[in-house]
């Protein structure tokens, strides 16, 4: 379902008055739908399933049309920037470099569609964790391969401009799947790529 720009415009008007604004003055009087149509945007990810996306970037070749032999050779995108917002707080996640590996095993995917699922998982509200299993649920099913690693550094909204105030903290995960779990050489490989 795509988001409801009326209730939207409705709840922010309502926030403005409880943080004790007042919603018609000049300056705010066109807030509440701006902030509708942000949230239209920054949230668009939210209506599609990983399955969706996983349809809707489905553009794949076959290695065998183009590659002799390939044998365990990795992938990576990496610097992908993204924002995303934080499903406890609802600040942003900033400063945010995603890199995703996968060993392709029949099939590779064309690799701007890497960086369109890394933004459109982003568009929901997130956990940095979570960001790094849908991205690699996502391009499994895409690439039909285990072999995936996700690797996320990121500021938190939540822990710098507010509560425990520690600007400059980043925080990394790292999703690995099938060989990238399973034999550290991968994951060394990989992160000496990085
Ligand atoms: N694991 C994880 N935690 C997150 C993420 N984003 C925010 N958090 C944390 O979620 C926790 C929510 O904690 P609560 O104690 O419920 O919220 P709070 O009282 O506002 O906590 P403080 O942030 O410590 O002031 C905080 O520790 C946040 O730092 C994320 O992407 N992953
Ligand atoms: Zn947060």
């Amino acid at each position: 379902m795509a988001v409801d720009k009326q209730a939207i415009e409705k709840h922010v008007f309502g926030i403005l008055q409880a943080i004790g604004e007042n919603p018609n003055r000049q300056g705010l009087k066109d807030t509440p739908k701006r902030v509708a149509r942000m949230f239209e945007e920054v949230f668009d990810g939210i209506k599609y399933s990983n399955d969706d996306i996983a349809k809707m970037y489905d553009k794949t070749f076959d290695e065998e049309d183009f590659i002799e032999s390939s044998d365990n050779d990795i992938v990576l995108v990496k610097d992908i920037e993204v924002f995303s917002h934080c499903e406890h707080h609802l600040t942003l996640m900033y400063n945010m470099n995603i890199a995703v590996a996968y060993i392709p095993n029949g099939k590779v995917i064309g690799l701007s569609k890497i960086c369109r699922i890394a933004d459109m998982v982003s568009r929901r509200l997130q956990l940095q964790e979570r960001i790094g299993s849908d991205i690699a649920y996502i391009l499994q099913k895409i690439v039909d391969t285990q072999d995936v690693a996700v690797v996320i550094e990121a500021e938190h909204g939540c822990m710098t401009s507010r509560g425990i105030k520690k600007p400059g903290a980043k925080t990394v995960t790292i999703t690995s799947r099938g060989k990238f779990k399973n034999n550290e050489k991968y994951l060394d490989r990989l992160m000496k790529m990085i």
